[in-house]
């Protein structure tokens, strides 16, 4: 088996001048969770569809389990779940019939298909809207179907193309339930969406594309421990007495900056990411009399780690990854309908 599950190297898609993904490199562990994190447009719908084999690449390398999606796009079919942002429904079927459709279209048969199709239905709770028409289901009904459509076939790797748009909050906490059992039971999870807390809650990992480049792979926490934008770290400091006295005494103070006032005290940067500078910071502040009760060091949510990325690559502070640009295109980019 390969190493890694998915496997995508100097990927370029262009549509025409438009560069839609430009030289994007990264891998996927095998059970893990990674969310696809970019702005609109930012090439992420693009890359995962190549992925799907639902469209060809301009250049470059992409794998599902070590199998070449170009090469080999039935093969990979058989391997993956592909859930697209937007799902085509019929009308007049139910959801028993639909589930029991693409059963069919996977080669199941007989007492195999009604075990399968019954499994999926349990999985995602939609024995009780059996005999409801699939195209009269709300829209976190019809993304339980549309996750059933793409389990049938028991896939190694689920693509998932922004599963949680349009829900509200309570499907959105089902459907975060289902990705995380899913995941222990040992699938691979590729996964964009917009609502970044919601994906760090889930992933392993985070992949941030801005404008077809990689700008960022890594765990959630690393980002939200990482500096601001100014190169520093934010504390919440609370004393007792009058909280003015620290935004007076950062005032006199070498590389600590108040930022705001709060209730009982405020918030400051300290440059840097030394946890040894803020633990002498918070010494001199006691040794010159401030009363301090608590001293936290503040997560940066992941919106603002994310906008802060980008904040640093537009200063031309952190560089995108840089890959060759592609000479020739190495497939006609004339896509197949999905
Ligand atoms: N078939 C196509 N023909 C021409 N341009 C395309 C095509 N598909 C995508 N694009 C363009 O490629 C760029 C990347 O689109 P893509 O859908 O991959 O972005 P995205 O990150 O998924 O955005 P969103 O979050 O809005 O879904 C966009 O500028 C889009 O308009």
């Amino acid at each position: 088996m390969s190493d890694s599950a998915i496997r995508v190297h100097n990927l370029y898609r262009y549509f025409g001048q438009l560069k839609a993904v430009n030289g994007i490199s990264f891998e996927i562990p095998h059970g893990s969770v990674c969310g696809f994190v970019g702005a609109n447009g930012a090439g992420k719908t693009t890359t995962m569809r190549i992925l799907a084999s639902l469209d060809y690449p301009t250049m470059g390398l992409a794998e599902v389990c070590g199998i070449n999606v170009v090469h080999h796009p039935e093969e990979v079919r058989r391997l993956i779940g592909w859930m697209p942002d937007h799902f085509g429904n019929y009308e007049h079927m139910t959801v028993l019939e639909y589930l029991d459709f693409y059963a069919r279209a996977f080669g199941y048969s007989g007492k195999e298909r009604r075990t399968r199709v019954q499994e999926v239905m349990e999985f995602t709770d939609l024995i009780p809207l059996a005999d409801r028409f699939s195209n009269k289901l709300s829209k976190g009904m019809t993304q339980r179907l549309c996750l059933g459509r793409s389990l049938l076939h028991d896939p190694q790797v689920l693509i998932m193309d922004e599963p949680a748009a349009g829900l509200d909050p309570k499907a959105r906490v089902e459907l975060k339930h289902l990705i995380r059992v899913l995941a222990d039971e040992g699938k691979t999870i590729f996964i964009s969406s917009h609502i970044l807390s919601e994906l760090g809650e889930m992933c392993d990992s985070l992949l941030f594309v801005n404008e077809g480049r990689i700008v960022h792979h890594g765990d959630s926490e690393s980002l939200k421990q990482g500096t601001d934008a100014a190169g520093g770290m934010l504390y919440d400091i609370q004393v007792c007495g009058d909280p003015q006295a620290i935004s007076d005494w950062c005032v006199v103070q070498p590389h600590v900056e108040f930022l705001e006032s709060r209730k009982q005290g405020g918030r400051i940067r300290i440059e840097g990411n030394d946890p040894k500078r803020a633990s002498d910071i918070l010494g001199r502040m006691i040794k010159d009399g401030l009363t301090i009760h608590e001293f936290h060091k503040e997560q940066r949510n992941l919106e603002d780690a994310f906008i802060d990325m980008l904040g640093r690559i537009d200063r031309g502070e952190t560089a995108m990854a840089e890959t060759p640009a592609p000479q020739e295109p190495s497939f006609t980019p004339s896509a197949p309908t999905s």
